[in-house]
């Protein structure tokens, strides 16, 4: 679900992978230029002009209702798809920046998961390591140096690939004796974090029995006051997990259903940021022609109910910098000590999803 979808030839038999098609990124490499295939995006709605809009004049648009829900600024849906709610710009670029630091030094820490958990192991403080530019190295475990003494560490390293951070350029044990890989490479290719509650990919299951953190307090605050109008006044949404997607240029999210979630009338709440992206939202089948929108770097939807049971995905972020809308971003990060959070952030988006499991 989580992988690169292949979109190409043969697949495009559904309305949700012709929507894929269309919007996804196409590079065409004509001699030595390299150049992105246009892309016609009159049919992707806007919810920030559609608030701008609305501020003006109290209108929307055909089709886009405003929800009636007391909550503290103007949250927007589609008339024919209940349980889908927009709240542009719910987050302040304080907020965002926040969110983003969380998202890159802390949310892929062990004991939480990440894409590269299953091949190396817990991997400690991956941005930070991407910013000495030190190198992930695989020590053959011939060559780990055991003391002879400590019968536990050697029973636990004897079958255990030993994955340890050095300095660029140190010294590798053996010639052809192990394998390597840069932080930063590892940070570029870092897709997804899992917080509280461990997602098993390989089961597609919440798997209760491996090691996790409490929840993190402030996120599951947050996450309480932007579900609210998608729940009823009786009910309290309790954050209990979140995933936590990467992308760069070129990544896309497939489309899918959330479905591992006990109970659907709990919404999922998304939060965007960084680089602007297109996201689909389809029907119960992924022959039903999907609605496509911009989301923002502050944006926040949430997905309820019947909203639940429909295909969603993200085709396509926009890494240039006319079309990634991120300048409060650049002006908020451009101190020294942010400048590595906005260089990732120039070219990245991140999505934090927060889910009810039980
Ligand atoms: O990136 C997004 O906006 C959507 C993410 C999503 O659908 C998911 O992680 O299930
Ligand atoms: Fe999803």
């Amino acid at each position: 679900m989580y992988g690169e979808a292949q979109i190409s030839g043969s697949s495009d038999r559904t309305a949700f992978r012709r929507a894929e098609k269309k919007y996804k990124l196409f590079k065409t490499s004509l001699g030595r230029r390299k150049s992105v295939k246009p892309v016609d995006l009159s049919e992707v709605f806007d919810f920030r002009a559609i608030l701008e809009s609305y501020n003006r004049d109290g209108g929307t648009p055909d089709g886009i209702v405003r929800h009636r829900c007391g909550f503290d600024l103007p949250v927007f849906g589609f008339e024919d798809r209940p349980g889908f709610y927009f709240i542009p710009g719910a987050l302040s670029v304080e907020e965002q920046c926040h969110w983003i630091k969380e998202s890159l030094l802390n949310f892929p820490q062990p004991p939480n998961r990440t894409n590269h958990t299953a091949i190396y192991g817990p991997i400690h403080q991956l941005f930070i390591e991407a910013q000495k530019k030190r190198v992930l190295i695989e020590a053959d475990s011939l060559d780990v140096d055991v003391d002879s003494t400590d019968f536990d560490s050697i029973n636990a390293n004897a079958n255990a690939p030993k994955w340890q951070f050095c300095e660029e350029g140190c010294e590798v044990p053996k010639a052809g004796s192990c394998r390597s890989i840069s932080a930063c490479s590892l940070l570029r290719k870092l897709r997804w974090s899992t917080l509280g509650l461990q997602f098993d990919w390989s089961k597609r299951n919440y798997d209760v029995s491996l090691p996790h953190n409490k929840f993190p307090e402030s996120l599951h605050q947050l996450a309480k006051r932007m579900a609210v109008p998608a729940m009823s006044e009786k009910e309290e949404f309790r954050p209990e997990a979140a995933i936590v997607n990467y992308f760069g240029s070129g990544d896309m999210l497939g489309g899918h259903l959330d479905d591992m979630e006990a109970d659907w009338s709990k919404p999922i709440v998304s939060m965007s940021l960084g680089c602007k992206a297109i996201f689909l939202l389809g029907g119960n089948s992924k022959e039903d022609f999907p609605v496509a929108m911009f989301l923002r770097s502050g944006d926040i939807v949430l997905m309820a109910g019947q909203a639940r049971e429909c295909f969603h995905g993200v085709p396509r972020i926009f890494t240039d910098e006319e079309n990634a809308e991120i300048s409060p971003l650049v002006s908020q990060l451009s101190r020294q000590d942010d400048l590595c959070f906005l260089d990732y952030i120039r070219t990245s988006r991140i999505n934090i999803n927060i889910r009810q499991v039980f």
